[in-house]
């Protein structure tokens, strides 16, 4: 948008952009799926399958976008989803990716393998994302720093017991540069993400998936969601729930909040569409927890779909990275008024002046009529 050339006009504009600047190895590490990355393109073309049904004549000349999660007032329904090592992106990396959700007053979800340290983001609306690790003191840490530094949840993540199989990382042998650092572990000496060896054609030869399988704990049960709780005095919830019975067992465990998540296609490929199964999840959650998005979301009429069929929120993943690698901390907050812009306005043509006015009837799903 700054400079002489052609403005952005949508958030493809902003990965079109990063096509062209970053280096290859963050590039196909920020963009992969996991394995041919048919859930991948799901995600964002099932949204093109749901369909809105605009009620007219309804005044629409103010429309609010501000809602709450958790019980945290923020400006939008949109919020940021946590991605690791966002250095590599912009120098600034999650500093400016905070500061740029403060300005915007939206919540901001931290990743445990972010390259900024906890204690080092602002204040403004926070929850920190977290792994289970096979240290289990050094998750109770990351879990007690997250607490004393202001952060409001914890999310959970809980479809990585291992790393998924991302060809382009193999292929590049990914690494973290030398200069950056899993920074939360500094104090560990597990803060160096290295150079896996790579043995057979069979082996995984991304850094990444080496380190992954080195810290965290593929034992991951439904104990360590009851151990967090445990252990944690903020809401916690979890990232990564995909079916109506997990949503069931999930709440049974006590926890907050659920994020529908399948980690961007970046894990077990072919699973559907998160937009596909969200309304599956609200059914089975039936109100006693907030729900939540994340995966594809593009367009303002995609935050629209995911509101209509249940979601209280949703999360951006990579449209930050690319909107980081396009301009640091106002290049976000450019992106984040884009699509709440875009997002006010296909609220205003569907004849919706606040986020509880956006309800089921609103869209028109592929085989679930619902009226
Ligand atoms: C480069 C990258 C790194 C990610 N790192 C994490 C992470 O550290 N922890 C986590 O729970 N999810 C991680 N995710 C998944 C995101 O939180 C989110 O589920 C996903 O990106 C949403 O899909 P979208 O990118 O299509 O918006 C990562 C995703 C990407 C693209
Ligand atoms: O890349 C990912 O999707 C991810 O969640 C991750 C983050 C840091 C280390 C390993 C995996």
């Amino acid at each position: 948008m700054t400079g002489q050339g052609t403005p952005f006009v949508s958030l493809d504009d902003f990965e079109q952009h990063a096509m062209r600047n970053l280096d290859r190895n963050a590039l196909d590490y920020y963009r992969s799926g996991a394995q041919d990355m048919i859930t991948l393109k799901e995600n964002q073309r099932a949204f093109d399958r749901v369909f809105i049904r605009p009620r007219v004549l309804r005044d629409v000349s103010t429309v609010a976008l501000s809602t709450s999660i958790l019980g945290e007032q923020i400006a939008s329904p949109i919020c940021i989803a946590p991605t690791a090592m966002q250095r590599m992106a912009h120098p600034d990396g999650e500093l400016a990716t905070a500061r740029a959700a403060k300005r915007k007053s939206t919540c901001m979800v931290l990743s445990s393998w972010s390259t900024t340290r906890i204690e080092d983001i602002g204040d403004g609306v926070k929850w920190l994302q977290l792994y289970v690790y096979k240290d289990r003191e050094a998750t109770r840490r990351l879990i007690e720093r997250a607490q004393d530094s202001g952060y409001t949840a914890i999310a959970l993540t809980v479809d990585t017991p291992y790393l998924g199989r991302r060809l382009a990382d193999i292929r590049n042998r990914f690494r973290l540069p030398p200069h950056l650092t899993m920074a939360n572990f500094a104090d560990t000496g597990k803060a160096q993400v290295g150079k896996a060896e790579a043995t057979s054609a069979a082996d995984n030869a991304s850094g990444l998936a080496a380190y992954v399988a080195s810290q965290i704990d593929p034992t991951l049960n439904w104990s360590h969601v009851e151990w967090v709780k445990s252990v944690a005095r903020i809401p916690v919830l979890v990232k990564g729930i995909l079916t109506a019975e997990d949503a069931v067992l999930a709440v049974n465990a006590g926890v907050d909040g659920i994020i529908v998540s399948n980690h961007g296609g970046r894990q077990l490929d072919t699973v559907p569409a998160t937009i596909d199964v969200l309304e599956e999840v609200c059914r089975a959650v039936d109100g006693r927890v907030e729900v939540f998005l994340d995966g594809g979301v593009r367009r303002g009429t995609d935050v629209f779909k995911a509101l209509a069929l249940g979601a209280r929120a949703v999360f951006l993943g990579r449209p930050v990275l690319w909107a980081l690698n396009y301009n640091g901390e106002d290049g976000v907050v450019e992106m984040l008024n884009m699509i709440n812009e875009e997002l006010r306005l296909a609220m205003a043509l569907a004849g919706c002046v606040s986020v509880a006015d956006i309800t089921r009837n609103h869209v028109k799903v592929p085989g679930q009529p619902r009226l």
